[in-house]
């Protein structure tokens, strides 16, 4: 049976943690066919990012025109974008073959900046063609904390200002926001909020004490894609990838000498061959 597919717009961690690596491997464990638009190169392991190679933005979009032409698109995601180019060049491939809240694909933005190192991936002038370019066309907007201060300028502390700040980023016109509490080291749990301004749905999940959560927003917003592919609700399908992340955040495995990823392998253990 040919399964749903799903395109990754993103870019490529050397190390496997992260990034399209990390969207593959979870797209695969959700049972669906994973294509990549590979935005930039990273030579990246687990302490940090050293390098970076952006692809030309004409080959981004002809990345996703081809695939969705000949294959079909049934949801989409962002990843690493890393210049403001390649954000007007995804917009615009994305128009042209129905991707975004105004075609009929669904489209998550994970408007990713920085690696969990604190290294830059998209560049400073870039952050502007996000909010313009890209939070229009979205189904959902998946930003962690420091994301939705540099996005927002608010600094989320607690629920009331988590509800804030998807407020706020819904302003630029995405249909929801999914505010995600990894980084509010503050508290025991692990609350993401998700809302589209007249439903506010609590996402609630422990907190693992770990400092092996590289890839953990990839994997979360691919899991959810999964289920948009598949014709679910947004809050059912980021409900589906709350569980998700939560089983992959618990069996993540220390790699290298810095941050280990988070682990989907649980979802393909159960039978053995
Ligand atoms: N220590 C943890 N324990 C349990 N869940 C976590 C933990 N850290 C992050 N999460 C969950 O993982 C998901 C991603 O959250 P986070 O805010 O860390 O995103 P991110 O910073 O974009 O991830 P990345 O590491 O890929 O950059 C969220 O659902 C969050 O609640
Ligand atoms: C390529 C890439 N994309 C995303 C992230 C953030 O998880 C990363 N560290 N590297």
């Amino acid at each position: 049976m040919t399964p749903p597919t799903v395109l990754t717009i993103a870019g490529s961690d050397s190390g496997g943690g992260a990034g399209l690596q990390a969207d593959l491997r979870t797209l695969f464990a959700c049972g669906v066919h994973g294509m990549t638009a590979v935005t930039a190169v990273t030579v990246q392991n687990t302490i940090g990012v050293t390098g970076i190679v952006e692809i030309p933005a004409h080959v981004v979009a002809d990345q996703i025109e081809v695939v969705a032409v000949d294959i079909g698109v049934q949801a989409a995601k962002t990843g690493m974008l890393a210049n403001a180019e390649i954000i007007v060049a995804v917009a615009g491939a994305c128009d042209r073959v129905g991707i975004g809240k105004d075609g009929h694909i669904p489209f998550i933005v994970d408007p990713v900046c920085a690696s969990m190192g604190g290294d830059q991936l998209l560049r400073d002038d870039a952050l502007d063609a996000l909010r313009t370019e890209l939070f229009p066309r979205a189904t959902l907007v998946t930003p962690n904390l420091d994301e939705v201060r540099l996005l927002t300028g608010i600094d989320v502390t607690d629920r009331k200002t988590q509800e804030q700040a998807a407020d706020a980023l819904l302003a630029y016109g995405p249909e929801w926001a999914l505010v995600k509490a990894g980084h509010m080291r503050n508290v025991d749990d692990c609350v993401d909020l998700l809302s589209n301004g007249t439903d506010v749905h609590e996402l609630p999940g422990p907190r693992f004490d770990t400092g092996n959560t590289h890839g953990s927003g990839d994997t979360l917003a691919s899991a959810t894609a999964s289920q948009l592919a598949q014709g679910v609700a947004v809050p059912a399908a980021v409900a589906f990838g709350k569980r998700f992340i939560v089983r992959s955040v618990r069996d993540s495995y220390s790699l290298g000498k810095g941050h280990g990823p988070v682990s989907p392998f649980w979802r393909l253990s159960s039978e053995s061959v």
